[in-house]
């Protein structure tokens, strides 16, 4: 479906809490969102202010200087780059004339356009009400505003000017329709985990390079796009190494600072398949001048989702384009570049490591009888060594194997 671009002008207030080299990393990120969203940025509006203003956000002169910018470049959206609340959402939209969206609507809409499984487009139909139904009351006008375009997906026009109650009843709709999805994959999550597979877990900031690495370790093309939150399902596949061992790696939704509330239940969801896995690798995009902050984010989400116990690889990807000063932080890591020809080999020499660290040595003997054993624990065990024992007709094995024996085992 082709949607004509609409124009975008940016709003951003500097405030004394945030040094001004966040503030503008973090309006880059909105320009990638915005664009990401198929808007087009026309202009941005900054402010320096000591605190927010309660009525409309930016001063009222300011107020003014926006009315004539969107104006002047017949701009369609406004984007702030905060949440505002209902009342400044109805008091910037009686002086300006485009729709008026905050950076969480912003975000839900890209999720919006980006859900594709029936449990990610629930979970953010439910994270948008959730965000709408505080801003209800009073806001008729503005919302009347809204009729398809940047901000404004997931649900239509109708559904939103429902009434609360209505707002509620949809809500707990969703909620239970849900819970049936969950309980799905989450047998399908048990029964993965009742063999005896070793399982990586991709994670890390949006466009860090997740799914390209995915794609090259187990030679599938999920979208990988320079676009902002382009995975959002996850995607579990084989990876394949030497002698016919397998593992499985899953691809996820990438993370992003000042993540809306309203969306980390989603997130939760999505994650959970990467909450059991053994090892996670944590992708960072090296090249981008704010990787710091980046990893801070998701490792702080990795808390909140209770996940911070297991244990991780960190792969500061785009080396190929990160400043020659670039110094990793995290003891345990590999510089890559997705794009180079060696990346797979270098990150599975490293993942066999981590096998080898998390699983248990083992040795045993086999007789040459049993091939078919022989090629199931060259599948499920990483395989270091296979002799053939001449005066006992039998194979001797050494290698891998999980901690905990498997039930059906
Ligand atoms: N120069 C360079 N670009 C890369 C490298 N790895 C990935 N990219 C590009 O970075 C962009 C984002 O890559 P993705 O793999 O989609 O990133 P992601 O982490 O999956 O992003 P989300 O799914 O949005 O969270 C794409 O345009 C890739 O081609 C690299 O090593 N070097
Ligand atoms: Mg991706």
């Amino acid at each position: 479906m082709l949607v004509e671009r609409e124009k975008i002008i940016l709003v951003g207030v500097i405030l004394p809490n945030k040094t001004e080299e966040a503030f503008w990393n973090s309006m880059n990120e909105l320009h990638s969102l915005a664009k990401t969203a198929n808007g087009e940025v026309a202009d941005e509006l900054i402010q320096k202010l000591e605190r927010v203003n309660q009525a409309s956000f930016i001063g009222s002169g300011k107020l003014e200087e926006l009315a004539a910018l969107v104006e002047m470049h017949e701009a369609d959206v406004v984007i702030f780059n905060s949440e505002l609340s209902a009342t400044q959402v109805r008091n910037i939209s009686a002086a300006v004339e485009a729709r008026i969206i905050d950076r969480t609507q912003l975000i839900l809409d890209i999720f919006a356009m980006r859900a594709k499984s029936k449990e990610g487009k629930l979970q953010v139909a439910y994270a948008q009400y959730k965000y709408l139904l505080p801003r209800l009351s009073g806001q008729g006008a503005s919302l009347s505003k809204l009729g398809g375009g940047i901000g404004s997906r997931g649900p239509g026009e109708s559904k939103l000017e429902m009434d609360k109650r209505h707002i509620r009843e949809k809500m707990h709709d969703i909620k239970a329709q849900l819970t049936h999805v969950e309980q799905h994959r989450k047998r399908i999550i048990e029964r993965r985990n009742t063999q005896s597979v070793f399982r990586f877990g991709l994670i890390g900031y949006t466009n860090a390079g997740k799914s390209t690495i995915f794609n090259r370790l187990t030679n599938e093309t999920t979208l990988q796009e320079d676009k902002l939150f382009a995975t959002l399902d996850p995607t579990t596949r084989k990876i394949r190494f030497s002698g016919g061992f397998q593992a499985l790696l899953t691809d996820t939704v990438g993370f992003i600072q000042d993540l809306p509330t309203t969306l980390i239940a989603a997130f939760r969801s999505t994650l959970e398949e990467t909450a059991n896995v053994d090892v996670l690798i944590h992708v960072v995009d090296a090249s981008n001048p704010d990787y710091l902050q980046h990893e801070t984010t998701v490792v702080s989400l990795l808390e909140e989702l209770e996940m911070n116990h297991l244990p991780t690889l960190v792969i500061y990807n785009k080396m190929d384009q990160a400043p020659a000063s670039f110094v990793p932080d995290q003891p345990e890591h590999l510089l890559i570049s997705a794009l180079d020809s060696v990346a797979p080999e270098m990150i599975k020499q490293r993942m066999i490591e981590l096998i080898e660290k998390n699983w248990m040595f083992f040795t045993m003997e086999l007789s040459e009888e049993k091939g078919k054993e022989l090629a199931q624990i060259k599948q499920q065990a990483w395989v270091t060594k296979l002799e053939y024992i001449e005066s006992k007709q039998s194979y001797y094995i050494e290698g891998y194997k999980p901690r905990k024996e498997s039930s059906n085992d």
